[in-house]
């Protein structure tokens, strides 16, 4: 069965991407190691970050205040996420149109989580994604879940 154009798309574009970020990856650990890498995932206009064991720049976060979770969480709750019991973390179900969709949309999402060096909690059966976000590294809910849940978002629109 040809997948609809669209997704076949979708799908292309997401491993284009995936393998041009291999390409640079390797070239990136090939020239300057660790160091190559960091340089890859730094972002110049990082003011405040850390560089872990593996050499990875990490923007510096903390955890979110009231006023943050008013303004930022509040909409993602909103969007349909839920707060996880015993947890400061946010968990949402996606369900997509069959496994090559949703393996497709985990695959740009995990760029994303490259780049910024946050990457999700996610269980994947078939067409259906069960997504949780934390921080581990503060122990809850940063900016950085904030940032990759309007991602997951703006990703599942963009199937709609
Ligand atoms: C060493 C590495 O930079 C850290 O472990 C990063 C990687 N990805 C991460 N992802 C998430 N969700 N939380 C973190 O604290 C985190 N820390």
């Amino acid at each position: 069965m040809l997948l609809p154009k669209f997704a076949q798309n979708v799908i292309k574009n997401n491993f284009q991407k995936a393998a041009n970020l291999l390409v640079k990856v390797e070239s990136a650990a090939a020239t300057g190691g660790f160091v190559g890498l960091s340089r890859l995932y730094s972002t110049q206009n990082q003011t405040t970050a850390t560089t872990s064991a593996t050499g990875k720049t990490r923007k510096m976060v903390v955890k979110l205040n009231e006023q943050e979770r008013a303004e930022k969480l509040q909409p993602l709750l909103d969007a349909g996420w839920t707060l996880v019991d015993g947890r400061d973390a946010i968990y949402k179900q996606f369900v997509l149109k069959d496994f090559n969709q949703a393996f497709s949309f985990m695959t740009g999402v995990a760029l994303l989580a490259e780049k910024i060096n946050h990457h999700p909690e996610w269980f994947n059966c078939y067409n259906k994604i069960n997504v949780t976000l934390s921080t581990h590294d503060v122990g809850g809910l940063s900016s950085q879940d904030i940032r990759m849940a309007n991602y997951f978002e703006k990703q599942a629109d963009l199937l709609k």
